[in-house]
């Protein structure tokens, strides 16, 4: 591998600028910028005024072509193209592609750079020695800001080239991190790619360890996904779905910065939210709620509502009526039942079969009426009497409502399926006197989801990513997978970070909840984020909380530093304000994390000691870069460097040891750079000695 990188910045060579390869690929950067600037000028010159019929279609020719000027930005700092690739011989023989983000060609339409997700660009992240895929060199390239400053040669066909890592890749691991998460286009891994370009139809599980590049993988897969499939999915729609707000606000960069703007973004609670959700459950009344079995318990609830007629049916028109008898309605409404479809669209049938039934006898007498004489039938006040009295109208919410008020009526409907003392924990203490004024919990309003989607069936997406997965109730998963139902799925999740009651212990179980159970479980094992010493420390505990889970290998070649500092309980505030400031000496992001009780004291101690800190999820930047996190929203987040307050705290923060354990495990592995832990009570003997 030969690598240029030329001493105390660049004086590209006026007199001969070509025999400076470097030189070249500068020009080739800016005859790409040029290009791109002409490809942008020719939207905006485009004259719409003469193929418009109405102003409808302006509307929304301006808006597209608006989003294609956006989608043709050259973002300053960020490089149009990071890699080349020159193939050897076969179908590209002898070609050279530069490989960036966005596709870019010249006034002749001649590829100037290439998509990442182009088929011609896989090599660049999957070709190796072994492999080389026809290619004859890979070339990476190193960036500070917009400027080309780097590059990288491996000639992977030379057998007398060594194999060594690439020293762009380790810088690109090693930045400091400021602000939202950035892509990761220039560096995916080849382990990584194969899971970003497997198929549409498929659905993907990624188990991973923290910083193994699950949330990058999941946001790339979108991205991909989006460029080959893309008039499908912008009919269906693409969602993805994370565990709060300042999370979702922490990755919502990506996307866009890789042009792709129309992707939704969510948490669970976001996707049911049919009411206000303004109380809480006792943890074990959410673990009833999040059961599966509420699944057939509403299922039945829902059709408790049917009934049989028992009495005949009589149409009234002009001077003739027309009986129907209880019987017939009977077997008409069995029917319907049997069949299994929606309890909606169940409802909007019946009334149409009954009106076939007067028709038949219409006929029978001798008279021909047509479709509308059906319609009107079905329409008759009597027929909508038998209608509503049979199978009348369901409201999702006050169904639940009644469920958890009406101890009788939760009994037949949890008969077989809930025991007694489960019945009492789903019953509220003081009943609810309507569906605006109860008290629902994020579990109600998941069940009202369900009920909702046994009434009408909810709109199926065509692709969801859904993140920190193994926190879901099986209830949650089937809320999540009903949004996929004709679409596929990547699921991604750490079997260890499980931090709810009902957190799954198996993917197989949580896939056949979320309607997937054919879905391949992937595992990612190299570490992105925490360096070697501090994700061994963290990994003491999993022996502990997820017995038979490997350790993160972590790739970052910087030793990273962990530091574990005791005090006096007097003086914890004080040793961790310290900290901090030292921390801050370092460039970077740093997140103070502690247990969520610690949050009100230690926000006090900071401002008093005159630094300034942010909420998670407000964005960092050069001027203020210190986070105070509670350990309860620092999932999937990073800093470069952590302050961790008092360990047993956040332990003992948790309902149980085990998920106490694994929200320590959270907070331990969020650091790029450096961690520091404070303490003053004992640490948790788990992580035992340094
Ligand atoms: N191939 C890569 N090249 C460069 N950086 C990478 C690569 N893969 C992952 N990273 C970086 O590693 C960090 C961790 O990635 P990410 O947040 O996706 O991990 P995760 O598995 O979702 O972690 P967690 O389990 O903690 O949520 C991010 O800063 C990401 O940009």
């Amino acid at each position: 591998m030969s690598v240029y990188v030329p001493p105390g910045g660049f004086t590209v060579s006026a007199s001969d600028p070509l025999s400076d390869p470097l030189a070249r690929e500068r020009a080739h950067l800016a005859a790409s910028r040029a290009a791109l600037r002409a490809m942008r000028e020719d939207v905006e010159a485009l004259d719409i005024k003469d193929v418009t019929a109405n102003w409808v279609n302006s509307l929304v020719l301006g808006r597209q072509i608006e989003e294609r000027i956006k989608a043709l930005a050259d973002l300053a700092d960020t490089p149009l193209f990071f890699g080349r690739l020159d193939y050897l011989r076969t179908a590209q023989e002898g070609q050279r592609f530069y490989i960036g983000r966005r596709h870019v060609h010249d006034a002749d339409g001649e590829p100037m750079v290439i998509d990442w997700r182009a088929p011609v660009s896989q090599p660049f992240y999957r070709a190796s020695r072994k492999d080389p895929q026809d290619v004859g060199l890979r070339r990476r390239f190193g960036y500070t800001g917009g400027e080309l400053t780097a590059y990288e040669d491996e000639h992977l066909s030379d057998p007398g080239e060594e194999e060594r890592t690439s020293r762009l890749l380790q810088a690109e691991i090693e930045r400091p991190r400021v602000g939202p998460m950035r892509d990761i286009v220039a560096t995916i891994q080849p382990e990584q790619d194969e899971i970003v370009r497997s198929g549409l139809s498929g659905t993907v599980c990624v188990q991973g360890g923290p910083g193994t590049g699950k949330t990058a993988v999941g946001l790339h897969r979108v991205a991909y996904l989006l460029y080959a499939h893309r008039e499908r999915l912008a009919r269906t729609g693409t969602l993805v779905i994370g565990p709060n707000r300042s999370f979702l606000h922490y990755i919502e960069q990506v996307l866009p910065a890789l042009g792709e703007l129309e992707v939704q973004q969510a948490t669970v609670d976001d996707l049911v939210a049919h009411v206000e959700v303004r109380g809480t459950d006792a943890a074990a009344t959410a673990v009833v709620k999040g059961d599966a079995r509420m699944a057939e318990v509403l299922r039945r609830a829902v059709r408790s509502h049917v009934s049989m007629p028992k009495e005949p049916l009589m149409v009234v028109r002009g001077s003739r009526r027309w009986r129907v008898p209880a019987y017939e309605l009977e077997e008409m409404v069995r029917e319907l039942l049997d069949r299994d479809i929606r309890y909606g669209a169940a409802r909007e049938a019946l009334p149409q079969r009954i009106a076939h039934a007067v028709l038949v006898r219409m006929e029978e007498a001798g008279e021909a009426p047509d479709d509308r004489v059906q319609n009107a039938v079905a329409r008759n006040t009597a027929v909508k009497a038998v209608v509503n009295a049979c199978w009348p109208a369901v409201d999702p919410a006050k169904l639940v409502l009644r469920l958890l008020s009406d101890a009788d009526f939760l009994a037949e409907q949890a008969d077989g399926l809930l025991d007694e003392e489960e019945q009492k924990l789903l019953l509220w203490e003081k009943p609810a006197r309507g569906v605006r004024s109860a008290r629902w919990s994020a579990a109600d309003a998941v069940l009202i989801d369900e009920a909702k989607d046994l009434v009408e069936r909810t709109q199926s997406l065509g692709h969801v990513v859904l993140d920190e997965a193994q926190d879901l109730s099986p209830m949650q998963y089937r809320a999540v997978g009903r949004r996929c139902t004709t679409g596929s799925a990547t699921v991604l999740g750490d079997l260890a970070q499980g931090t709810t009651p009902w957190a799954t212990e198996s993917w197989a179980q949580a896939l056949a909840h979320l309607g997937k159970p054919e879905a391949v479980v992937e595992e990612l094992t190299a570490g992105f984020r925490v360096p070697r010493e501090v994700i061994a420390y963290a990994s003491r505990l999993l022996p502990h909380m997820s017995p038979g889970l490997a350790p993160v290998e972590s790739v970052r070649e910087n030793p990273g530093s962990l530091d574990v500092r005791r005090t006096e309980p007097g003086a914890l505030d004080a040793e961790v304000v310290a900290a901090c400031r030292e921390a801050l000496e370092h460039e970077g992001s740093i997140g103070l994390i502690a247990a969520d009780a610690r949050i009100a004291p230690l926000a006090e101690a900071l401002a008093a000691a005159g630094l300034a800190s942010l909420s998670p999820g407000e964005e960092t930047t050069a001027a203020s870069r210190l986070t105070l996190v509670p350990a309860s929203l620092a999932k999937g987040l990073e800093y470069d460097y952590v302050v961790l307050d008092e360990p047993a705290a956040v332990v003992d923060g948790e309902p149980d040891e085990r998920t106490g354990l694994r929200r320590l495990y959270v907070a331990l592995t969020r650091a790029v750079s450096g961690l520091t832990v404070v303490h003053a009570a004992e640490l948790p003997e788990q992580l035992g000695a340094v």
